[in-house]
């Protein structure tokens, strides 16, 4: 099914626009109220008034969706995820609900580096199976596009399993993955007090291959106290922007280490968590045209403050949200949940949400020309709710309102049929 209109839509929330939106900008959605979108051949060549499209459409050469009485958006972008990896940490979980922190379960051997040891052990055909069913679970919840991280291996072999693996989903799942190189995620038992000779083995070592086979498009590090300062974050993405990928930095998570302000200077394509970052980290942000994206379901599991979305977006910034899914501080792939949060905790309007879970969620993995908005010449991904309006979406907590989702004019998930 290529050739789709999707018509009568009480609300066809457009999103318009191929750049991020900062500001107050990120409140405009330009909703065309029963509106219609047609797809020819995976990309959308027509959107606006159904009565103006449909005068002149012969319905004969199209499938038909009636989306009379349901809100329909562009496909949501899920921009920060650790999608492939080997084991789960439920019992870490548990453990901090006890009270033991994140960081001294890292520091005491647990964390990052237990999904490493599962990782490494884990073949090809293991990963690429369970992150399948992630892949699948995302759709449900009307994702289109996912970014994907690597940073499970800290080695060449496993890191370049994972990056293979995604290039693997990427031909093989509807869904689209853009794949990032997490090399500098933590620093594995054998380099453990050789931090900067770890960054030295990442550069010298893994970043060619993968920067010669074009395995990644961005490059991402974990700059956070007792793992890579900031000196040594700048030294690696510095020399992956001469490699040509595109750069992003977990920044200012579990303290303020200046990391949002590296994400300036350097002029990365976002900024992600945000949690600690401060009034001149945002403002440099802002000023750079950075994508800040935020993660409150981080937030929520580590039970920790919630980053300034509200004052991010009144300091000019443009905000993208996303799931950070991944098996130790947040694993969850719920976008419900994550617009709930945005709403209530981070004071971002649902309008301001939506425009963070689309256009800015594509601006923040370099595509906000191709995907994360309702225009003509983008990829035909569309989102139908069940319901009439898309303020649904963080009303109807934590349960998905999606009932259809398509990807460059396919319907990959229909809740109706799986009823
Ligand atoms: O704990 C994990 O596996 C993912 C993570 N990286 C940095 N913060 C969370
Ligand atoms: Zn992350």
């Amino acid at each position: 099914m290529k050739n789709l209109i999707i018509k009568n839509a009480a609300e066809l929330v457009t999103c318009r626009g191929n750049r991020a939106k900062k500001g107050r900008e990120m409140s405009e959605l330009h909703v065309i109220p029963d509106g219609t979108v047609v797809i020819e051949d995976g990309i959308i060549t027509a959107v606006g008034n159904s009565q103006e499209i449909c005068a002149y459409l012969d319905e004969s050469n199209y499938e038909v969706i009636d989306a009379s009485g349901k809100a329909v958006l562009p496909g949501f972008v899920d921009s920060h995820t650790h999608l492939v990896f080997g084991g789960y940490r439920a019992e870490e979980f548990s453990w901090r609900l006890r009270g033991d922190s994140y960081m001294e379960i890292m520091q005491r051997g647990g964390g990052i580096i237990n999904t490493v040891k599962a990782t490494r052990q884990a073949s090809k055909a293991e990963l690429l199976a369970s992150a399948k069913k992630r892949l699948d679970s995302m759709v449900s919840f009307g994702v289109t596009t996912v970014e994907g991280k690597s940073g499970y291996g800290l080695d060449d072999e496993t890191e370049i399993k994972q990056l293979e693996v995604m290039q693997q989903l990427n031909e093989e799942h509807p869904v689209d993955v853009v794949s990032t190189f997490l090399g500098a995620h933590a620093v594995p038992n054998e380099y453990k007090g050789r931090e900067d000779e770890f960054i030295d083995f990442l550069i010298d070592k893994v970043l060619p291959v993968v920067s010669e086979r074009k395995l990644a498009e961005f490059c991402d590090v974990f700059c956070e106290q007792n793992v890579f300062s900031v000196e040594q974050s700048r030294r690696l993405l510095r020399k992956a922007q001469e490699f040509g990928l595109g750069v992003k930095l977990h920044a200012d998570e579990i303290v303020q280490l200046g990391g949002a302000e590296l994400a300036a200077e350097l002029g990365a394509v976002s900024a992600d968590h945000l949690l600690q970052a401060s009034d001149a980290g945002i403002k440099a942000l802002a000023e750079a045209g950075v994508v800040a994206t935020l993660l409150p379901g981080t937030a929520f599991s580590l039970k920790a403050p919630y980053a300034r979305g509200r004052f991010m977006i009144d300091q000019g910034c443009a905000v993208a949200l996303a799931t950070d899914m991944n098996p130790g501080s947040c694993f969850t792939e719920s976008i419900p949940l994550i617009f709930a949060l945005a709403v209530l905790y981070m004071n971002l309007s649902i309008e301001e949400a939506v425009t963070a879970f689309t256009i800015n969620g594509a601006a923040a993995v370099g595509r906000a020309d191709k995907i994360g908005s309702l225009d003509v010449g983008k990829y035909g991904d569309v989102v139908i709710l069940e319901f009439p309006s898309y303020k649904y979406i963080p009303y109807h907590i934590g349960v998905s309102t999606v009932e259809k989702v398509i990807k460059r004019g396919v319907l990959v998930f229909d809740k109706v049929k799986l009823s």
